[in-house]
C-alpha cells in the first residue's frame, strides 16, 4: 500500500483527481469504479471543474440502498448525478437498482455488469468500522454482489444524511469484496478523526474478514490518501 498524507479533504481530492487524470490521459481507463459518501465529494468536484471528458468512459458504483428509487434524494444514484454525472456525462453509468425486489436476480445482473466492465480504477471511502462499499465486518472476502444488512453502527453513522434514523434503509446491495479486489488499481480516501482506527486496522492490523478493508493489504496497487487526523494512529 502506498500511503499519501495530505493536509485536508481539498488536497486529498486533488491528489486522487491527479492520479485518475494521469491514468485517463494515458488511455488506461475504460471503466471507473465510483463510491458515494461525503469522502469522495472533493474528488468529484475536481472532476466536474476539469476539462476532462468522460463520455468514452463507463462507471460502476459500489452500492445502493435497498428500497430507494434512483429519483430519491437519499439514494446513491441521486448522489452520483448531483455530484458528478449531471455535470460530466459518462458513456454508461451503473449502480445496483435499489427497487429490485428479486435480490438474487439483481445481484446476478450486477455481477454481469462488473464482468463486462472490468474496473480500471476503483475509488473507495471507508466506514468507521472499516467497511468498504457496504461490505460490513464479517463479509466474506469471496463475496460478489450481495444484498446485505447494515450494522447498527453504519445505520447510525449514515443517519446524518437522513431526517431521522428510522429513515435509513436497513439493507443495501453492495459489490462484493472479491469484485473490488479484481480492480486493477484502487484509491482509498479517508478524512477525519472518526476514520483513524479503521485506517490503522486496515494498514497495520491482521488481514481478517472482521476488518473488511484489511483485505486491501493483499492487493498489488492500492493508494491510500489520508489527512493527518485519519492517519493519526498509524505508526509511521
Ligand atoms: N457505503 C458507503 C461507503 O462506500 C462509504 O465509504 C462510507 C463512508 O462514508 P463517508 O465518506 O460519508 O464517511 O459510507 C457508506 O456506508
Amino acid at each position: 500500500m502506498e500511503i499519501i498524507k495530505v493536509k485536508d479533504n481539498v488536497e486529498g481530492g486533488k491528489k486522487a483527481f491527479d492520479i485518475i487524470k494521469e491514468n485517463i490521459e494515458n488511455g488506461k481507463v475504460q471503466t471507473l469504479g465510483l463510491a458515494t459518501g461525503s469522502t469522495p465529494e472533493t474528488l468529484y468536484q475536481n472532476m466536474v471543474d476539469s476539462e476532462l471528458d468522460f463520455s468514452n468512459i463507463d462507471s460502476v458504483n459500489l452500492d445502493e440502498y435497498v428500497g430507494l428509487a434512483a429519483s430519491d434524494p437519499q439514494s446513491y444514484d441521486y448522489f452520483m448525478h448531483e455530484h458528478l454525472f449531471n455535470a460530466k456525462p459518462f458513456r454508461n453509468t451503473y449502480l445496483p437498482d435499489g427497487l429490485a425486489t428479486d435480490a438474487e436476480a439483481e445481484c446476478k445482473r450486477y455481477d454481469q455488469v462488473i464482468a463486462e466492465h472490468p474496473i480500471d480504477i476503483q475509488v473507495l471511502g471507508i466506514g468507521e468500522n472499516a467497511h468498504i462499499g457496504f461490505n460490513e465486518p464479517g463479509a466474506s472476502f469471496d463475496a460478489t454482489t450481495q444484498k446485505v444488512a447494515l450494522t447498527p453502527s453504519t445505520i447510525e453513522a449514515n443517519s446524518r444524511n437522513f431526517e431521522k434514523i428510522e429513515d435509513v434503509p436497513t439493507h443495501a446491495y453492495s459489490m462484493g469484496i472479491k469484485s473490488i479486489m479484481q480492480s486493477r488499481k484502487i484509491i482509498l480516501l479517508a478524512f477525519g478523526e472518526k476514520k483513524a482506527q479503521a485506517i490503522k486496522d486496515m494498514v497495520e492490523g491482521p488481514v481478517t474478514e472482521d476488518v473488511p478493508a484489511s483485505v486491501l493489504q493483499n492487493h498489488a496497487d492500492v493508494t491510500v490518501i489520508v489527512d493527518a487526523e485519519a492517519a493519526k494512529l498509524l505508526s509511521k
